[in-house]
């Protein structure tokens, strides 16, 4: 199970998240990873954790003020990207052209999409892994496995029907190791998560809540 924390632009300190992400990562030996603000990403990989990007732009070397290169993120040390998500979404052309962007850089992609039939669509494009968010329940409290387990369920059969070779996360409300045990069940093998870290008066102890049920 992969458990990738995207810090958004929320105010935290992407450093301690980042140490503290990773200090849990080594102890528990889960999975962990953190998607800081493209400003951030080398300092967030100075700490060791895995660093991921919340976005590239479907653009080569060149004339693209304003874009973000995969390769420049991937000098910045980062291992991956999210792509399409639900908060910088893009036309189905725009995704294919990020996600053969991060791979021409080396990046691993997981693309977003809002529910099951998004999630067939974007697999087609071949990306590593495609997480199932739905919009409404980004930022609430309760997670997406116990408000809408059939967005789960369907997402995890739809990538199936298309490519049984790219992995199918969740992501909305997921705070607890006990929502990350819930989307396991339901076929996830990943988890995207925000708010619940970032927002946390202790993002350790919450990191440390979620892997808990994987160790
Ligand atoms: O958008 C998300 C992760 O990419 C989910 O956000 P929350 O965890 O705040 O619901």
């Amino acid at each position: 199970m992969f458990v990738l924390v995207n810090l958004k632009t929320y105010p935290c300190d992407p450093i301690e998240v980042a140490q503290a992400a990773a200090d849990v990562a080594d102890d528990s030996g889960v999975r962990v990873g953190v998607a800081p603000q493209a400003a951030h990403l080398e300092a967030v990989a100075e700490t060791g954790v895995e660093t991921w990007a919340q976005h590239v732009d479907p653009i080569d070397y060149g004339s693209n003020t304003g874009h973000t290169l995969a390769e420049s993120v991937a000098e910045a040390g980062a291992d991956g990207t999210l792509i399409n998500h639900s908060e910088h979404r893009l036309k189905l052309a725009d995704i294919d052209g990020s996600v053969q962007a991060a791979e021409r850089a080396g990046l691993e992609t997981v693309v977003c999409a809002n529910n099951p039939e998004q999630i067939g669509a974007v697999t087609a494009l071949g990306p590593d892994a495609v997480a199932v968010e739905p919009p409404e329940l980004i930022g609430g409290d309760v997670s997406v496995a116990t408000a809408d387990p059939d967005i789960v369920t369907d997402a995890v059969e739809a990538a199936a029907n298309v490519d049984e070779d790219v992995d199918v996360f969740c992501g909305a409300g997921i705070s607890s190791g006990d929502d990350v045990d819930a989307a396991g069940d339901l076929g996830a093998s990943g988890v995207l998560l925000a708010s619940g870290v970032a927002k946390a008066d202790d993002p350790r102890a919450v990191l440390e809540d979620l892997v808990e049920p994987l160790v």
